[in-house]
């Protein structure tokens, strides 16, 4: 069976952290094992980091600087060097790569995340490998529009493609209840079924899992799980246990998916977009839009927050905050203020024109 593939490689596995200089082995049996695979008949992506940690070494620089602008200017250095390498090393095994560089923004617009996923669907149907990255140079943590981490973006694009595995590469051999760098005895977990049991696990460690690069890869599993992918954290020095992983062999940490429920456009609506602001609703209207598939009225908010204009997205959460849907709004956060707990009829005299009778339709909603 032909499935499709995402691979992560973080920094960490691909740089060697005492000289900052490429592991070359790692990388070298990398693309041995993606190679095999897409000759398998699999369908390969291959999310890499390494811009900026490749483009310090070859400017020479010891530390990873904090200033925006230089990191965008070495992460452009790096990013050819990085391809360079990997074409080099691809190319010995006769297998074609691709670049593709993303922004946040180029996944938020319906029209260019359409065209991503017909530009991915080409290249995997020619047998390309696309190589992804962020396109630091580019996208700026100022403008709201970065992934801000690949584990992230890995997982949006595992998502984009209904891949059937995202495959999270990195220094440890499995997710632990706590740094295991830090914290000896900490637990290995071999299997996550519902992330809400790591909440608790998160909420125990709070500073080791905000520290630490876990907590990034654990929103990503969110993300996957919830778009039907089966994620795994595992060890970036062997790769060589993908194949084996496929097999059925317990190996890292694998986070198992959701029933994949979401069509398309709602798979965009729930990780493409990113909520400009957040209404609060009621009890009552948790309980329509999450036990009855209803659409939101003004009746069921009891609070607007943030600035957003109609047709954005928002994050609908219950009166403790906890996120339960998002969704496209049919009105402003000005407009929902003056009609927010109020009946859809009362809307026209409210507002002074006939509005729409839905503030979120059921289309347009996803349940988080
Ligand atoms: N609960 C945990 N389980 C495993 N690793 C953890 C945990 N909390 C923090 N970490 C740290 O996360 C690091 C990996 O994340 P990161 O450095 O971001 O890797 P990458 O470059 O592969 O994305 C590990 O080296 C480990 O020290
Ligand atoms: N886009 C950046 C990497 C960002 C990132 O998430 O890095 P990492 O935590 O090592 O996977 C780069 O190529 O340097």
């Amino acid at each position: 069976m032909s499935l499709t593939l995402v691979i992560k490689i973080g920094t960490s596995s691909l740089t060697d952290p005492e000289t900052g200089n490429l592991a070359l082995s790692t990388l070298a049996l990398l693309v041995e094992v993606l190679s095999q695979l897409r000759h398998q008949g699999h369908r390969v992506i291959l999310v890499s980091s390494g811009a900026i940690g490749v483009g310090c070494s070859r400017l020479g620089l010891k530390k990873r600087p904090r200033d925006i602008a230089l990191k965008q200017a070495i992460a452009a250095v790096g990013q050819g060097r990085l391809m360079r390498i990997y074409d080099d090393l691809f190319t010995t095994l006769d297998q074609a790569i691709a670049q593709v560089l993303l922004t946040r923004r180029d996944l938020e617009s319906r029209v260019s995340y359409v065209n991503a996923y017909d530009a991915f669907q080409e290249l995997l149907d020619l047998g390309v490998i696309p190589i992804v990255n962020e396109n630091d140079t580019v996208a700026t943590d100022e403008l709201r529009r970065k992934f801000g981490d690949n584990d992230t973006l890995a997982a949006l694009v595992a998502s984009l493609v209904e891949a059937d595995w995202l495959f999270l590469l990195t220094d440890v051999d499995k997710l632990y209840s706590a740094d295991p760098h830090l914290v000896p005895d900490a637990q290995p977990i071999a299997h996550v079924h519902n992330l809400e049991e790591l909440t608790e696990v998160e909420a125990g460690e709070a500073s080791t899992w905000g520290t630490g690069g876990m907590s990034t890869k654990i929103a990503a599993a969110r993300i996957a799980t919830n778009a039907g992918v089966r994620m795994v954290i595992m060890q970036g020095r062997y790769p060589n246990q993908i194949p084996r992983i496929l097999d059925g062999d317990e190996i890292g940490t694998q986070f198992h998916p959701a029933p994949r429920t979401l069509n398309a456009r709602k798979r965009w609506i729930a990780n493409g977009l990113v909520p400009s602001g957040t209404v609060v609703l009621d009890p009552g209207a948790v309980k329509a839009i999450c036990d009855r598939g209803k659409s939101l009225l003004a009746v069921g908010i009891s609070e607007v927050i943030g600035q957003f204009q109609v047709s954005e997205a928002v994050t609908l959460c219950d009166l403790e905050g906890k996120e339960v849907a998002r969704g496209i709004v049919n009105y402003g956060s000005d407009e929902l203020d003056l009609i927010k707990g109020y009946r859809s009829d009362d809307i026209p005299d409210l507002l002074g024109y006939e509005g729409s009778d839905t503030v979120v339709h059921r289309d347009d909603l996803v349940l988080m």
